[in-house]
């Protein structure tokens, strides 16, 4: 079924600078206009977002957003809480419509024709409840078929993910007796099985422990390295800076900066950047109380 482009979703006043905005470094290269056909190769940009907008009632939480990904980048999204990166990518990934703007997945657009975009993304979304009355493995066999896998390659690749993320010896208990750190794990085994082209994975290691997390990380790179593109939103800058080749911040719902880590760092380490262009800085006074007893 063909879903109904974007049309703002009230009458009010459309948000400001629904148009892109210029980013103040230069982006990633942008590949020529991705055809709109699936078939034939593949469009240099894994994503490609236009001009994307949303507000909630008076609040605008994405101003006008535009990034292009190419394929095969380890691409990071970073900013401040409440910047929009999670906004942002619940409207990339077909989770939540936007008011103004386009979603290219390798070229398809993921509101137009969501079946097909969602058949070359696995998203790990930030706070999406899963179905927790599964157990994991269930959960994650569950996740393959409903993308019409053939039973017998999920129930091969199944217990191959869970020993990779250290959750056999949960795969028969109840995703909701599962830790954060294991939901997140599990969540992350159900966006992989499908063996996507491009991952959009939120703050995929919040609450994850050290050995787990480098794990991940090992399957990440692994999966880059043989031609699919990961979109991970972190606070953890140093993160970022080792294991990205591209990154945007983001603040107020805009695009501060993109483009390859080092373009965007400048000889600086990213947090250094960011805390430049974020702004803010260490506040020392106030707070006496909590030195007083
Ligand atoms: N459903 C909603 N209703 C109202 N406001 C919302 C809603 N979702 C997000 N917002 C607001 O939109 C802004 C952007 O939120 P978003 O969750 O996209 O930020 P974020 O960059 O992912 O933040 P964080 O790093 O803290 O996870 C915030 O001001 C938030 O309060």
């Amino acid at each position: 079924m063909t879903e109904p482009r974007h049309e703002p979703t009230s009458t009010s006043e459309p948000p400001q600078a629904a148009e892109p905005q210029a980013p103040t470094l230069p982006q990633a290269a942008a590949p020529p206009s991705p055809p709109e056909a699936s078939g034939g190769a593949m469009p240099l940009a894994a994503l490609s977002i236009r001009g994307l907008a949303k507000r909630f009632g008076e609040k605008i939480a994405v101003d006008g957003v535009s990034l292009e990904v190419p394929a095969g980048s380890f691409y990071g999204m970073v900013g401040p809480n409440g910047a929009g990166k999670t906004t942002t990518l619940s409207m990339a990934t077909g989770l939540l419509r936007p008011d103004f703007g386009t979603a290219l997945i390798h070229g398809v657009d993921v509101w137009a024709r969501p079946l097909e975009a969602k058949k070359l993304m696995g998203v790990l979304p930030d706070g999406v409840r899963l179905f927790d009355r599964l157990t994991g493995e269930q959960l994650v066999t569950y996740s393959g078929l409903l993308r019409g896998m053939d039973r017998e390659v999920v129930g091969s690749r199944v217990p191959e993910l869970l020993a990779a993320l250290d959750l056999q010896a949960d795969a028969g208990t109840l995703v909701v007796d599962y830790s954060a750190g294991m939901t997140k794990k599990i969540a992350l085994a159900s966006a992989l099985i499908h063996a996507p082209r491009l991952l959009v994975l939120d703050e995929p290691f919040e609450s994850v422990d050290p050995v787990s997390a480098a794990n991940i990380r090992g399957i990440l790179e692994g999966y880059v390295a043989s031609g699919g593109t990961v979109i991970v939103s972190s606070h953890v800058m140093d993160l970022v800076q080792r294991m990205c080749s591209h990154v945007a911040v983001v603040a107020g719902g805009r695009v501060l900066a993109a483009g390859s880590v080092d373009e965007v760092r400048d000889g600086s380490t990213l947090e250094e950047r960011f805390v430049q262009m974020v702004g803010g800085g260490h506040r020392t006074e106030g707070l006496e109380w909590l030195r007083t007893f």
